[in-house]
């Protein structure tokens, strides 16, 4: 299983050293081998909602887990009352190594990066084909953090019936991944549902758009009626260049076990953290070219063995200029 180190909120606890030679503190702490299983659906202040077998159990980080934070999609272990019932509280007393982590940076009045979303699958770009118009920028950031974060992207083309999907398509044809094309309309074909189950059935797959790109008509197109969010949200209740809380929630798929986890805007998804190593492993074609490259090579720099490898025919030329148009928007605002 891979894991993602640095980051404050995924460090796993350590134990200090322990100078007077006693047993380490958390050694005569019980282990809670009783604990149960589950997973974080929402997170909300310090009080999680955490699905437990068929029931959603209200609860809150043990102490002990000091730093770490838990995040929607989280595996967890609970101890306390699981019963679920009104005004109890459990407590989280271990988060499972994450599968993959969808990262945020910091804003301006933030100084740290954060995990939005943990084990999820796939990351789905949801954006109009027009109103509003796509931006690809936005996508390749997209694009990026999915790759860095280990999971799978996943184009999903709205509005339809606005505008032809054909050109957005061609853009990342070299990048060879999944898509959907939908729209509205569609959505009550049984065939045009299917087609996206297809792509989601089974998986935790997050969601991210921009607002207005009919995310919310798309989640509630897909999770069961009494989960269904009222779409149509103005902008303006946010105030533009203020930046909405990040707290994703996951809902179930209907008919499914896959889940979708609804995440607010991606205005906040700044890419400092992203290291170019863990985004070429999204282009195996080019992994043995840059075992000429300088050490800690940004591939994107007059040394990058790269350049020289593709001439020789080795790999698509096209799949060099795709990494690094991705690799360049790190260093770009997001509102690009
Ligand atoms: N023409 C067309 N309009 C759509 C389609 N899907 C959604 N819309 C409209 O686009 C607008 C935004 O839809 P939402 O689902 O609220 O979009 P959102 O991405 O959730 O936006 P926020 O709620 O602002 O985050 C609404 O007026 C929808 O009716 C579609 O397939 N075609
Ligand atoms: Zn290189």
């Amino acid at each position: 299983m891979r894991r993602y180190g640095k980051n404050p909120d995924e460090d796993d606890i350590r134990v200090r050293p322990n100078r007077k030679g006693n047993r380490p503190r958390t050694h005569i702490r019980p282990k809670h081998e009783d604990a149960s299983d589950g997973m974080v659906l929402t997170v909300d202040r310090g009080r999680l909602t955490v699905l437990v077998d068929d029931r959603i159990v209200m609860a809150m980080k043990a102490r002990e887990l000091g730093r770490k934070a838990a995040v929607v999609g989280d595996r967890v272990s609970l101890v306390g009352d699981l019963s679920g019932k009104k005004d109890t509280l459990a407590r989280i007393v271990r988060i499972s190594p994450r599968t993959s982590v969808l990262r945020r940076t910091a804003d301006d009045d933030d100084p740290y990066e954060r995990v939005v979303v943990a084990n999820a699958d796939q990351l789905a770009i949801v954006t109009a084909l027009a109103d509003p118009e796509p931006r690809t920028r936005l996508i390749d950031r997209c694009i990026v953090a999915a790759y860095d974060g280990g999971l799978t992207p996943l184009l999903v083309l709205t509005k339809s019936d606005l505008a032809s999907a054909d050109k957005i398509l061609e853009t990342y044809s070299t990048l060879d991944m999944p898509y959907v094309v939908t729209s509205r309309e569609e959505f009550t074909d049984g065939a045009e549902l299917a087609r996206v189950h297809e792509v989601l059935d089974g998986k935790i797959t997050a969601f991210v758009g921009h607002s207005g790109v009919g995310k919310t008509t798309l989640v509630n197109a897909l999770v069961p009626e009494e989960q269904r969010r009222s779409t149509g949200h103005v902008n303006a209740v946010t105030g533009r260049g203020r930046h909405t809380t990040v707290s994703a929630l996951a809902l179930p798929l209907a008919g499914c076990g896959g889940w979708v986890v609804d995440t607010p805007g991606v205005r906040s998804f700044g890419l400092h953290h992203v290291d170019p190593s863990r985004v070429i492993l999204a282009f195996p074609d080019l992994v043995p070219g840059t075992e000429g490259c300088p050490r800690a090579c940004s591939h994107d720099e007059a040394d990058c063995a790269l350049d020289a490898w593709v001439a020789e025919g080795h790999a698509d030329p096209q799949r060099l200029y795709s990494l690094r148009r991705l690799l360049a928007t790190r260093e770009r605002r997001e509102d690009d």
